[in-house]
Formats: structure tokens, sequence, C-alpha cells
């Protein structure tokens, strides 16, 4: 039986085109959150479903057949709040896409470092495709214009907005005292504060740029895919956000600049697990290698400058 029972006409091409234009937003849509793995995983129990299927092994494929029916309901259950920001993302208005204005990641830059260097904590989201919205209902809403003094003025340790996350939209500050989720997926960060494990949580759950200052230690860090990247310099927190904003680096859902941790000393171990991530790879005993799926050539700008702190 040929796959085409008759000629290929118009109509065919467009149903063809219609589910490849359909899998590509689909896959837009996961690539960067925790359901890309799910993803990957579904691609892998398929195949072996159908190849079960194409063999004849009939108890394997009745096996798999009915576990994937199971399985499809379980992910509506688990996958929720991505299939709520899925939608969100369908039925969002054109040109909301636009992320930050250069001058405002100057600024947010400037005021993360301008709070890590007097230890004040914070915590700010930068939205990209998926919608923040249900996390921002979570504080009070804001409709400000990014600037070093206000953001400053909002993590300021005696000020009302100062638990939670920032969240921004564009170049616009939308929502602050946000509740983001903690970071969930396995023990790796279970050593961190809440503040950097709700900075990874979001970051697990949405393709959203989180980054963190620490009043403990001074540091600036950014969150992405679920995975905490390295301490970084001012210079270094610019070209990433660069990076990520405008390099579209949220395709990959990778940090761009990743320097492998040094071996030995607190700091070395409080930052291992930067080096594993959620997705696996070397354990805390060899903090040496890079984070699973780091670009090639990305270690190279070395690491940053230690820092003192906890
Ligand atoms: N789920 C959350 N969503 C948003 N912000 C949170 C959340 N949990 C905690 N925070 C923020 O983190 C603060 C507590 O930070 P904590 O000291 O536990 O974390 P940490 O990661 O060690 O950070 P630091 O290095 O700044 O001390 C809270 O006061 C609050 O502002």
């Amino acid at each position: 039986m040929s796959l085409f029972p008759g000629p290929l006409n118009l109509r065919d091409l467009l149903d063809v085109l219609l589910v490849a234009f359909l899998i590509y937003q689909g896959y837009l849509l996961v690539v960067g959150t925790r359901a890309a793995n799910v993803v990957r995983g579904i691609l892998v129990f398929a195949g072996v479903w159908v190849a079960a299927q194409v063999l004849g092994l009939t108890t394997l494929s009745e096996l798999l057949g009915r576990a994937g029916t199971v399985g499809l309901f379980a992910l509506v259950v688990l996958f929720q709040p991505e299939l709520r920001a899925a939608l969100e993302r369908v039925g969002r208005p054109r040109g909301r896409e636009t992320g930050p204005s250069g001058a405002a990641l100057q600024d947010l830059a400037r005021a993360l470092e301008r709070l890590a260097e007097r230890k004040t904590g914070a915590l700010i989201a930068i939205e990209r495709r998926t919608p923040l919205g249900e996390y921002a209902a979570t504080g009070v809403a804001l409709d400000a214009v990014i600037s070093v003094p206000f953001l400053e003025a909002l993590f300021a340790r005696n000020a009302p907005l100062h638990d939670g996350g920032v969240i921004v939209q564009g170049s616009r500050v939308v929502a602050a005292g946000c509740l983001f989720p903690l970071q969930s997926s396995d023990g790796t960060y279970r050593r961190y504060g809440t503040r950097h494990r709700a900075a990874i949580g979001l970051s697990e759950l949405t393709d959203a740029v989180v980054l963190v200052a620490s009043e403990e230690r001074g540091s600036m860090r950014i969150a992405l895919a679920g995975r905490l990247g390295p301490d970084l310099n001012g210079s270094e927190l610019r070209e990433q956000l660069r990076a990520l904003v405008y390099d579209r680096a949220d395709l990959t859902g990778e940090l761009p600049v990743a320097p492998a941790p040094r071996p030995g000393g607190r700091e070395a171990e409080r930052r291992a697990p930067e080096a594993e991530g959620p997705a696996g790879g070397p354990g805390l005993s060899t903090p040496t290698e890079p984070p699973a799926g780091t670009p090639p050539g990305s270690g190279q700008a070395g690491p940053p400058p230690e820092r003192g702190g906890a």
C-alpha cells in the first residue's frame, strides 16, 4: 500500500505544511523548559512502540500502547503549568514578545551589580516567550520603567516589596513581591537558600532569564532552563544578558558562558551543582566539568574572578 493513495494535490500539500507548522510551534513552546526532556522521552517511547508494531511484537506493543494512554493523562496533570502557559502564549496578542531595550538591560545589570555590592538580596525574572502572568499575579502589579534607582528602592531592606521576585516584561517592571516556584526536579541545588531555588524553579518551568543577587555572598548569578550559572562580574552579566535576550540563546536554553568551577575549597563545593544541573552530568565529586550541553567553546571565557563571601 502506498503512503499516498492518489496523486498529491494542493490540499494534501497544505495539510502536510500545516502539520509541519504545528509541530514546529509545539517545539518552540517546549524548548527551554523542563517539558523538552519529557518530549524527548516521549519520542523515544513512541519510537520503541512503532518498532514493536513493525516487528510484530504484539505483547510489547500492546503494553506500550496502554501505558501511552495512561501516560497522556499523567502528562496533562504533570505539565499543567506549562500547558496553561502554552495556551496563554498562543492567545497572546502579537508584538508583546519584544524583550527589554538595550538601555533597560544596562539598567537591570547595573542595578543588580549595585545591589550585590551592598549585599542586598534581589530576584528578577525577565520574561521571554513563556508568559509570566501567573507568577506576576502572586505579587503586586506595577507598570514602571526599568531604572537603577527604582530597582534599588524596590529591593531595599525595609521596602514593602523587597521580599519575593520582580518580573520584567519588555522594558517595564510589571510586578514585585512575587512568589516563584521553588526548584523541584531533584536534590542538586538542595544546599542553596530559597531565593536561589526560586530562581532555578522559575527557570525550570519557563524560559525566563532569572537574575539573582545574593544577600549572603554579594554575588550575581543567572538561572536559566533549570540551572544556576556561576558567579558573574558586571561585564559577564551584561554579556550574558545581551546573548540571552538579543542573540536568541533562548532557542538552545543554554547559558552562553558557563565557566567550569574550580576544584578545591569551599567556594568550589558551593559551585559544584552548577556543573551538574538537573539534566545529569558529572557528580559533585568532579566539579571541573562544564555543565552538560554547554556549547563548544563557551567555557573559554575563563572562570570569573573569585569573590569573597559566605
Ligand atoms: N518562592 C520564592 N519566590 C520569590 N522569592 C522568594 C521565594 N522564596 C524566598 N524568596 C526570597 O528569598 C529570601 C530568602 O532568601 P534565602 O536567604 O533563604 O535564600 P538564599 O538563596 O540563601 O539567598 P541569599 O544568598 O540572598 O541569602 C526571602 O526573603 C524572599 O525575598
